[in-house]
């Protein structure tokens, strides 16, 4: 076998081992049986024992897997060691940031929510929105991840990219006179809810799988607004069958609706064609950004910032940094490990551009060309 196809098979057990589907982009096939089940399973490489403690999602794997890393590294190096050819190219360009949250600026935790921002990370990514105009795009709901991230000069979007604050029409912004600052709610934001036709169905939806689930030990519901999350982290392995074959029940009777999975947890999603890519191409156009002198970097970590790689894959520019410990197949060209490395990796954004944003005044001071 090359080895290619060897990195890719131990890929795929891999994710199988995390109870992850098994091609990047299908997150909407189910676990194989026993790969799905609670933190201390035999197969699961997350055990848990704290409510707050981060999961170990990040824990590198050990022997043969770190020789596979490495390899799968040289495919997707490291965004903090290839820092400087990356800014090589970005010189001139007009950088967007776009973030995930959970897994990306917060450590996945046991308990979804306790998945807390640490200040440092608020403050980097504090800095990087004063620089680059910035999106937050998360699976929770739009409000949620506001008041874990409590900045006031980002954007977020929630629902996995359905539900998004924009400014109304394209922004002035050019290098250097980037607008950071969010204008507020008074006409100057506007929302953009692709699937807000399916609300009423959402909240019926929410009201039976919480009924339904109530009995299964574990298993936790979770109002995402234009999508709902059923956690089963917490669920055995024996009831984990049960608890799908009850979502899949209330699902029958809403026609409109699909099952995805991503990190422990069964996502029922509206079937429109909308995702955490639309919703990056949405956020350049809304900021008068998507013309050819844009890089986007997008961060994130799950089966959902897939779409969102693809998209900026697609554009043939930008950076699609995958945030990840193990191998994984994914459209991102770079990685980082795990969300400290995502900290390290955003203060030096911040600092490059300011130390380029002053040796361009002083070049422009002394009149030297670049
Ligand atoms: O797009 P994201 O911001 O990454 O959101 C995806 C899901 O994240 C949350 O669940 C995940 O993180 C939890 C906290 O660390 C963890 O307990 C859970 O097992 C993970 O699946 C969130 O709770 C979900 O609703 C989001 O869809």
């Amino acid at each position: 076998m090359s080895i290619s196809g060897m990195l890719k098979r131990n890929i795929s057990r891999i994710n199988q081992a995390m109870g992850l589907p098994q091609r990047s982009s299908s997150n909407n096939k189910p676990p194989k049986p026993g790969q799905h089940g609670n933190n201390n399973s035999s197969s699961d490489p997350h055990p848990v024992n704290t409510k707050t403690a981060p999961i170990s999602d990040h824990v590198r794997v050990k022997s043969t897997e770190d020789v596979q890393y490495k390899s799968w590294v040289g495919e997707h190096p490291s965004a903090l060691h290839s820092f400087d050819q990356m800014m090589k190219v970005a010189k001139g360009k007009k950088i967007v940031v776009f973030l995930d949250y959970d897994g990306t600026l917060s450590p996945i935790v046991d308990d979804p929510n306790s998945a807390f921002m640490s200040e440092e990370m608020r403050a980097a990514v504090r800095e990087v929105a004063k620089c680059f105009p910035t999106a937050i795009i998360s699976g929770r709901s739009r409000d949620k991840v506001k008041e874990f991230v409590q900045l006031s000069n980002v954007y977020y979007a929630g629902s996995h990219g359905m539900d998004i604050m924009a400014p109304p029409r394209p922004v002035k912004s050019c290098d250097g006179n980037t607008p950071t600052v969010v204008m507020d709610k008074k006409g100057t934001e506007v929302l953009f809810q692709p699937a807000k036709s399916f609300l009423p169905a959402i909240q019926k939806i929410l009201t039976e799988l919480e009924e339904e689930t109530a009995k299964i030990k574990g298993a936790m519901v979770e109002d995402n607004r234009f999508c709902v999350s059923v956690h089963f982290r917490h669920v055995k392995d024996e009831d984990y069958q049960i608890l799908e074959e009850k979502v899949r029940s209330v699902l029958e009777n809403y026609a409109g609706f699909h099952l995805c999975w991503g990190k422990k947890v069964m996502e029922i999603r509206p079937m429109i064609e909308w995702d955490k890519g639309h919703a990056v191409e949405y956020f350049l156009e809304t900021l008068g950004l998507s013309n050819s002198d844009v890089l986007p970097v997008y961060i994130g970590d799950d089966r959902t910032d897939e779409d969102a790689f693809k998209v900026i894959q697609r554009r043939g520019q930008g950076y699609p940094i995958i945030v990840t410990s193990i191998p994984k197949d994914t459209k991102a060209s770079y990685s980082l490990i795990d969300p400290s490395e995502v900290l390290t990796f955003l203060l030096r954004l911040a600092r490059w551009r300011k130390s380029s944003s002053s040796s361009r005044s002083l070049n422009q001071i002394w009149g030297v060309v670049n």
